[in-house]
This record gives structure tokens, sequence and C-alpha cells, in this order.
């Protein structure tokens, strides 16, 4: 028996009786660990998507952010966040790379109040001794696993100590991990199963095409969103600017590409262009915007409306 799952883009939610005045009364901010942050959706922690420059622009408008992992210095950056008065928020791996950094973290006495595990399988023995080994390690940090796209795997990692789930197998706009491996499962039944076998905060990472498809996924169960190609192609966004015929496009591409890589070995993503867009300010507001009108449709004042309305799928 073969099963179908869907996508943002196949559901619709259906409207409930609006009874604010006004959108502006929607409060979209989230509890989200030690902290409460004005949008439960922030930027993937990729290298043409985040810098540091890009994660204090996000932390002082009280946005989550997770910095990237890929050749950081994690002791400066953790000091130069903490320093400013913001929180920290790094990625690590699974490999002796992050053995060290999370030594020097130590003996430089600093705690990042938020670590993410980023790799692309979670569900996995190494991923489970550096889960275990950062909450032994770090205590008083904030701890997310990912990722992973089953209630087993989500049980599982919680398990292990996860403070939250980044669930999201390949439904990324620059993966390339369906095709390459066979291996995908869709958002909405992603971030249903997880959200619904675990207590732990669940994170919807990759697939967020148009704004609607953030209430989409807090519908789902998702606590908070992640998303790459949607805060790409803006002046704060890590990424390269490249001029073509005179058109100006900024670089996205794939932790898992040969442009992040540096070698063409296992490599499960790719790199494109996006079109340059400009200040990324604009963006945030409308996002904002949205999410309080998604918020009013649901019948509700708080993002927990979201959870009560009713999902359908469309026939294409
Ligand atoms: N969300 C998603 O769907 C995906 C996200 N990504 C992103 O790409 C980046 C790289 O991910 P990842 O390759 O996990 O990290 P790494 O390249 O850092 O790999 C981590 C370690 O795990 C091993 N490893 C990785 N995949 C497997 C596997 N399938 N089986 C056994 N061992 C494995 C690697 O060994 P070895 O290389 O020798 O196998 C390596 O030692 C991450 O930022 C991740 O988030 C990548 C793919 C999918
Ligand atoms: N399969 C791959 N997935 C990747 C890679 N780099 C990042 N990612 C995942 O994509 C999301 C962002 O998705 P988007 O649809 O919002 O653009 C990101 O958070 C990762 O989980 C990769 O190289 N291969």
């Amino acid at each position: 028996m073969i099963n179908t799952e869907l996508n943002y883009g196949d559901v619709y939610l259906v409207p409930k009786k609006t009874v604010v005045d006004s959108r502006k009364e929607c409060d979209t901010s989230v509890q989200f660990g030690p902290r409460r942050f004005a949008m439960p959706l922030y930027a993937a922690n990729m290298k043409s998507v985040v810098d540091a420059e890009t994660c204090e622009y996000f932390a002082r408008r009280n946005w989550f952010y997770t910095m990237h992992r890929f050749n950081i210095d994690a002791v400066g950056f953790v000091r130069d966040m903490q320093a400013k008065g913001l929180f920290a928020s790094i990625s690590v791996g699974v490999n002796d790379d992050t053995l060290q950094q999370l030594a020097a973290l130590q003996a430089a006495g600093l705690s990042p109040e938020y670590i993410t595990l980023d790799v692309a399988n979670a569900w996995c023995v190494k991923a489970e001794q550096m889960i275990r080994f950062i909450k032994r390690e770090f205590p008083a940090s904030f701890l997310i696993g990912g990722n992973i796209a089953t209630a087993e795997a989500a049980r599982e990692l919680q398990d292990w100590g996860c403070d939250a789930i980044k669930a999201g197998i390949a439904g990324g706009r620059v993966c390339i991990t369906k095709n390459k491996t066979g291996f995908h499962r869709p958002m909405v039944a992603t971030v249903r199963d997880c959200a619904a076998a675990v207590s732990v905060p669940v994170i919807a990472d990759g697939g967020i095409v148009e704004h609607g498809d953030v209430a989409k996924a807090l519908a789902c169960g998702a606590s908070m969103v992640m998303a790459g190609s949607l805060f790409a192609g803006y002046d704060e966004s890590a990424g390269e600017i490249v001029e073509i015929d005179g058109k100006h496009y900024k670089e996205y591409f794939g932790s898992a590409s040969q442009f992040n890589k540096g070698e063409y070995k296992n490599v499960e993503g790719k790199k494109i262009l996006v079109e340059y867009k400009g200040s990324i300010g604009r963006l945030l507001q409308e996002l904002q915007e949205d999410l309080q009108s998604s918020v009013s449709y649901a019948g509700g004042r708080e993002l927990s409306a979201l959870r009560t309305v009713q999902m359908i799928a469309v026939a294409h």
C-alpha cells in the first residue's frame, strides 16, 4: 500500500469567524526556549543565507536566528554576540571539528543560549552521541536537533535530550537529495506526524514558497518555521551579488552543495541565482502582517488559533 502525502501547496486552511477589529490585534510572538521572539519564523542556518551580520540584524529585531556551522570561529561569534548583549545561537555537526569547537567554548567559559545540531539525517548514532554529549556539557543551552521526518525519529531525538526538533528531509529549494537518493517526505505529513509525536517544540524546516505556508506549517503543529530561499537575495542575506546583463542576482546554495563543501563528494545540494531584492526590512514587516492576517482568519488573537483550524486538500 502506498500512502499519498501532501505538501504546503496541496492544502489550504478553512476560515473561522474573526474576533478582532484589526489585524494589528493579532500577536505573532512565540516563546521558544528561554526567550520570546517576534515571529515563529527564522532564516536557515546556511552560508548563503546568514552570516554574523545577518544574525546580529535578526537578534536586534527580536527574531530568532541560528548561525551556520561552516568554517566559523564559534568562540569569537558567541563572545561577540553576548558582549553586545544579544543571545548566541550556533550550529554544530557530529564530527571531531565540532568537539574541538565545543571544547574551545568551554575553555573560554562560554555557553551559547541556543545550539543546533545540524545534519541531513539526525536519526543516527553519531547524532545521538553528540546530542547526549552537548546536553551533558552545555546543560544551560537550549538544544535543537535535526533534521528528521518521522514520528519515531522525533521521539528518539526527544529521548536523547533535544529541547526542540527540526523536521524536514529533502524539501528545500536547493535540495537534490530526493533526486539523488530517492528519499523525501512532503512537509504537511512530516510536520503533523512529528509534532503529534513529541512534547518538545517542532521546527518545520524547508519548503516555504508562499508566505501563507508559514501559517500552514503552524497549523500542522510546528512551533517554529525555518526558511532558506525566502530570506535569500536581500542586502542582509549572506550570498554574493552577481550581475548578468545588467540585472542583479544573489547566490543561494545548499549546505551539501559542491559550492559549500569545496569538493564534489556526497553532493546533495545545488546553487541557484535568486533575484536581488534590496533591503529585507519590508519582507519582515510583510511576513508579520500576513501572519497576523492568518491568525485573524483562524478566529483568534494568538498563534495557537492556527492549531484549531481545519486543513483541506485541493485537487490540482
Ligand atoms: N534538510 C535536509 O533535507 C538536508 C540537509 N542537508 C544539509 O547539508 C549539510 C550537510 O549535511 P551532512 O551531510 O549530514 O553533514 P556532514 O557533511 O557534516 O556529515 C556529517 C557526518 O555524518 C556522516 N554522514 C552524513 N550523512 C550520512 C549518511 N547518510 N550515512 C552515514 N553517515 C553519514 C558524514 O560522513 P560521510 O560524509 O563520510 O558519509 C560525516 O562524517 C547540513 O547543513 C544539512 O543540514 C543535507 C542534505 C539534506
Ligand atoms: N537536501 C538538501 N537540503 C538542504 C541543503 N542545504 C540546506 N538544505 C535544507 O533546506 C532548507 C531550506 O529550504 P528552503 O526551501 O526554505 O530554501 C534548509 O534549512 C535545510 O534544511 C542541501 O544542500 N541539500
